[in-house]
């Protein structure tokens, strides 16, 4: 086994979707060859001593310090840059240091660096530092591809879901009375609060779904720049039916999916296509949870469901639209559950990190890699969680508990 360093601007305890995915990967890679750089976090000291693999923590642009040393030392001979987008530029760097095996993985924000000049040249030029560049979904690939040309390798290597963690089930009734939801229908998104994630959309069509169904609550779990501004809004737009109790804990997060009935993530482009979804964990997470799916149309989002069978995908910016489909799985529960059952099936089959994992360790080796992950199907390989972080939690910082 080659002895791995890992880059990441986004780990652990911080919650979030790079974070999820490069968590899920590096607790898979074999422990004793394994050297992560990740950026500094409230609570990061405590999260990593329960490791069972060095986490050097450093401020979240400045991962370079000190690197080159950090690799020799270490006798790294391959590497892993879990964002492109900006991290990518550090290959130059890492080669420099000896590896002579490098991985970098795309996930959304290198979208909107490839639809602009200066930094779709800045990415083109360490390209080739790459043996491999990975991309989340099929929805993503097609401009990576045409903005890389053949100026490295890509393959896929998408995210997935814990499928135990978030599973149908759990019991969900302590969210609802911490939160005074009542016993009505509750919506719930679960996402870092950023504008492309379209809750302000989704604040916008609230008030229509409420006149409908008016013991109908919307829970939006998360935080991020957009938070307060969402909770005006709501306070404004539908008092007393929108509840956002900002980042839960990953302990207590499954309950929350626990007490929901339908799941919507209403995220499109923004910026004049800047900012795009890279695929959506968080809609696999409720899949996983047997939770029907409503899903706004951004980048590789339409990958995270089936649509018609696991959910519904929608043009989120129109609203009415939104607020339409939202109405029609609260009132047809039987169809929302043959969703929620569907979804649970489907992520069980197609969409496991132990897959995933795979694919990354053969990736780092330098094995043969089909360039599109398998289809779906049971995984029968089976790449073990190691005892030593199978319950370390990604963040138990929580205001709601
Ligand atoms: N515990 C906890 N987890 C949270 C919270 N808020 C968000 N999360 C977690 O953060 C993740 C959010 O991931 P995504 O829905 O995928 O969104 P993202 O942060 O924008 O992630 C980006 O990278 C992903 C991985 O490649 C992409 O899937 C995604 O589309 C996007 O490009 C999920 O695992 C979700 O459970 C919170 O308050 N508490």
């Amino acid at each position: 086994m080659p002895r791995t360093l890992v880059i990441t601007g986004h780990f652990p305890p911080e919650p979030g979707g790079v974070q999820t995915f490069t968590w899920e990967l590096v607790r898979r890679l074999p422990a004793d060859r394994l050297l992560v750089v990740a950026p500094a976090w409230p609570g990061a000291a405590r999260f990593d001593a329960r490791l069972d693999f060095p986490v050097v923590r450093r401020h979240a642009y400045l991962l370079f310090r000190g690197l080159r040393r950090l690799a020799a030392r270490h006798g790294a001979d391959v590497g892993w840059i879990t964002a492109a987008a900006p991290f990518a530029m550090y290959a130059p760097l890492v080669r420099a240091a000896g590896v002579h095996r490098l991985i970098g993985s795309t996930h959304g924000q290198e979208l909107g660096w490839f639809r602009c000049a200066p930094t779709r040249a800045a990415l083109r030029a360490v390209a080739p530092a790459f043996d491999a560049l990975t991309f989340l979904s099929m929805g993503t690939r097609g401009e990576i591809a045409a903005a890389l040309g053949d100026r490295t390798r890509l393959v896929q290597l998408a995210g997935a879901v814990d499928a135990v963690r978030f599973r149908p089930g759990l019991d969900g009734r302590a969210v609802r009375r911490r939160h005074g939801l009542g016993q009505g229908p509750v919506v719930l998104s679960v996402s870092r609060l950023v504008r492309r994630k379209g809750h302000d959309l989704l604040l916008d069509a609230w008030p229509d779904v409420v006149r409908r169904h008016p013991d109908a609550r919307l829970v939006i779990v998360g935080d991020g720049p957009t938070r307060s501004h969402l909770t005006d809004r709501a306070a404004r737009t539908a008092p007393g039916t929108v509840t956002l109790p900002g980042t839960v804990s990953a302990a207590d997060l499954p309950r929350y999916y626990a007490a929901a009935d339908v799941f919507v993530l209403p995220c499109r482009d923004t910026r004049g296509g800047l900012q795009v979804e890279g695929l959506g964990l968080s809609v696999l997470e409720a899949s996983a949870a047997g939770l029907p799916v409503v899903v706004g149309r951004s980048g590789g989002s339409p990958e995270s469901l089936i649509d018609g069978r696991t959910g519904v995908l929608v043009d989120a910016s129109r609203t009415d639209g939104l607020a339409g489909v939202l109405h029609e799985l609260l009132a047809d529960p039987g169809r929302a559950r043959f969703m929620g059952e569907n979804g649970r099936r489907w992520v069980c089959e197609k969409w496991t990190w132990d897959r995933a994992a795979a694919r990354l360790a053969a990736l780092l080796r330098g094995a043969p890699v089909a360039e599109a992950s398998p289809e779906a199907g049971p995984d029968r390989r089976d790449v073990r969680l190691r005892d030593a972080v199978r319950g370390v939690e990604p963040a138990w910082d929580s205001r709601s508990s």
